[in-house]
């Protein structure tokens, strides 16, 4: 085990690469999904199950757990890791973009962001030191710097306005972490769709130096085309040694395509968020098992699945289970979700080690059958 921070590159297959990230707490294989853990847990499973899924890194949500139960609980009880019961890495977010999409009476400055919490309406205040404080109190591994991520659609001059923000916080971020081996901090680069102002973003972040990069700014309403149309240059501005990482990213075809155009990291709740809901992935494309034509279909979700709830169970079990919200209907599908993104990505890193990542999307795109199955 080592007690380092190191990020070694296996191979890559035109822009994509696979990888291992090295931590003290455990080794992050890339391209990696990492399932969101937002209050101290992944909804609706275990962290054994978390494990069981395949995933060897975990998101945390600052904005949600600096409001409750607090850093400061958090750190007297012995960190995040020991009070959920997660002992490999985990990333938490600087609770930039979560400030302003979920609290209420934001006022941003130079110095930072207050706000009302939407929980209980107190009043809080969020800085570049305070995020990296918070996060360092939570134990995460990587600590994200504190950004504004621009709501979209907006105007240049905005853009340029918000990311050069974000450049000035990121130095406060760097200077703020201080001297910590073993743990990472990650800049992330702005400039909405402009291709100058990503140049500029990440030549800012280069400058200043960080253990990791990622991508912010996207998957905030822009649609796949444009973002697909961003990652065709941004990566390619960062640096080649280091992991890349695309926030909030995606359906699978988004994270095939973020992989495809050099990405080594991503996070997103689609897969837990839509398993509560009933929303199924799977390789051949979207089952709503709510809908009535599942009610008696003794077939498994998905035949080729080898998770608990295609090994054990039927669509018909699974729609009765949703119909009566039992709690075991959410546990099932997240846990479906989540075993089925880690397939793809385990899918992705054997392909790109083989050189034959072309071929793995080819066959991935032809699994997709069009509409409800
Ligand atoms: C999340 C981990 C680390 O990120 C931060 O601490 N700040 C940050 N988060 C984002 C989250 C996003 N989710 C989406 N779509 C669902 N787009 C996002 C963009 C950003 C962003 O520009 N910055």
């Amino acid at each position: 085990m080592t007690k380092r921070f190191s990020f070694d590159l296996k191979a890559t297959d035109g822009k994509a690469r696979t990888g291992v990230i090295n931590t003290p707490r455990g080794e992050v294989r890339t391209p990696a999904f990492m399932p969101v853990g937002t209050a101290a847990t992944v909804k609706a499973m275990m962290p054994e199950s978390v494990r069981a899924t395949g995933a060897d890194i975990l998101l945390g949500n600052t904005y949600h757990l600096m409001l409750r139960p607090t850093a400061e609980r958090i750190d007297r009880l012995g960190g995040l890791h020991k009070f959920m019961n997660w002992e490999r890495p985990i990333l938490t977010d600087s609770g930039g973009f979560q400030v302003m999409s979920l609290a209420g009476l934001r006022k941003l400055t130079e110095k930072g962001v207050t706000f009302k919490s939407h929980i209980d309406g107190s009043k809080h205040e969020l800085t570049p030191e305070r995020s990296i404080e918070i996060q360092r109190l939570l134990g995460s591994d990587i600590v994200m710097c504190f950004d504004e991520c621009p709501a979209l659609p907006a105007d240049r001059e905005r853009i340029a306005e918000s990311m050069r923000l974000s450049m000035r916080w990121a130095e406060r971020s760097r200077e703020a972490f201080g001297d910590r081996p073993g743990h990472a901090l990650f800049g992330i680069m702005q400039g909405g769709l402009e291709q100058d102002l990503r140049e500029e973003s990440a030549e800012a972040l280069r400058k200043i130096g960080f253990e990791g990069y990622a991508v912010g700014g996207l998957a905030v309403g822009e649609g796949q085309e444009a973002m697909f149309g961003c990652l065709d240059y941004a990566p390619d501005f960062l640096p080649v040694d280091k992991p890349r990482y695309l926030m909030g990213v995606g359906k699978p075809d988004d994270i095939v395509g973020a992989v495809a155009r050099g990405i080594d990291m991503m996070d997103c709740v689609l897969p837990s968020r839509s398993g509560r809901t009933g929303q199924a992935f799977t390789r051949h494309g979207v089952v709503n098992i709510k809908n009535a034509r599942h009610a008696d279909d003794p077939r498994p979700l998905d035949e080729n699945c080898s998770c608990p709830a295609c090994s054990n169970y039927s669509r018909a079990y699974l729609h009765h289970v949703f119909r009566s919200n039992e709690m075991i209907s959410g546990m099932l599908l997240t846990w479906h979700n989540l075993h089925y993104f880690q397939e793809i990505m385990q899918g992705m890193r054997d392909a790109i080690a083989a050189g034959t990542f072309e071929a793995w999307q080819a066959e991935f795109h032809a699994q997709r059958a069009q509409g409800d199955i």
